[in-house]
């Protein structure tokens, strides 16, 4: 039986839920739970009280005299060059959830860089949007547009510059309020731009992926909807992704990602 010792950065919303269901694949082992120093001492306390938890280390770096097999990212952007470049240099292959962070001009080309030197790999997950396969395929022969609407209830935006121009509290209807590049929704909506990077770097990239934002009252769920258009033909997808409760900017498809991800390197058969 392959066993993966994991080294999974970040404990939020996303993290605690990739746990849960992780817990009983004894194929699948979190051994180092890495968060921000101040969080170190609460979440020890925590997971005390868990049983499943009593062999793993809580710590503010990957430690890597106990070498995990693989560091798993849902934390942020920082994180990425805290603990994944350093985790690819070292040669530990690395799963990455924050994919927004990815905007940020030089990052992917110093993944990159920091894979080939660790001779490894670093896995984009495909998070909240499907279809990601596709897309990425019909890059090869070539693709003419891509365009992405998101969409979400009011109180999904709560802290972005959405806030300045509509009153979220109190919306009655769906109003737009930003239209053009992935590359600018990068920019102004870091923390809800994981699809539209996504999207970005599986298809035209940044500047040519068109992308609109709404705030709608009237959805429960995160909706994500894109279309494409090149030489293999045409391709629509909707997603309605339901929220987490812990975490309504982030779709709870997002975990299930990740714990896909995970499953693929330790099942015979991957899908
Ligand atoms: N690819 C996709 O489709 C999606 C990606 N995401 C991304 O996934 C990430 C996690 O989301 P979610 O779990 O909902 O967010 P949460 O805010 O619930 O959790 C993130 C946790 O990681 C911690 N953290 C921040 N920086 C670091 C660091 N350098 N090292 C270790 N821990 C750190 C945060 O601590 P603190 O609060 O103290 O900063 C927080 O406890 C975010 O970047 C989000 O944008 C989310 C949804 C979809
Ligand atoms: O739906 C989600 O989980 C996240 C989202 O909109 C984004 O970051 O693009």
């Amino acid at each position: 039986m392959t066993v993966e010792r994991i080294a999974l950065v970040g404990f939020g919303a996303i993290g605690r839920a990739v746990f849960d269901l992780i817990a009983d694949d004894n194929r699948l082992e979190i051994d180092q739970i890495v968060v921000p120093a101040e969080l170190v001492q609460p979440i020890k306390e925590e997971l005390a009280q868990r049983p499943n938890a009593a062999l793993l280390t809580v710590s503010d770096h990957v430690s890597y005299d106990d070498r995990p097999d693989l560091i798993v990212e849902c934390a942020g952007h920082s994180a990425i060059e805290t603990h994944v470049l350093p985790g690819l240099k070292a040669g530990i292959p690395c799963m990455v959830v924050s994919i927004g962070a990815l905007s940020e001009p030089g990052l992917p080309e110093q993944l990159e860089a920091a894979a080939q030197a660790g001779n490894t790999q670093v896995h984009l997950l495909s998070g909240a949007i499907g279809g990601i396969d596709a897309l990425a395929a019909a890059r090869v022969a070539g693709l003419d547009e891509v365009t992405y609407v998101g969409r979400k209830p009011p109180l999904g935006w709560l802290g972005t510059p959405a806030e300045e121009k509509l009153d979220l509290h109190n919306l009655k209807e769906k109003e737009i309020f930003f239209e053009g590049s992935a590359r600018d929704a990068a920019r102004l909506f870091p923390k809800n731009a994981n699809v539209a990077a996504t999207l970005s770097l599986a298809g035209i990239g940044l500047d040519k992926t068109k992308v609109k934002l709404y705030a709608d009252p009237t959805v429960s769920e995160n909706i994500h909807y894109y279309e494409a258009q090149g030489a293999f033909g045409f391709m629509g997808v909707t997603l309605k992704g339901k929220p987490l409760a812990s975490n309504p900017k982030t779709s709870a498809l997002t975990v299930y990602s990740v714990v896909r991800a995970l499953k693929n390197r330790v099942q015979s058969v991957a899908i």
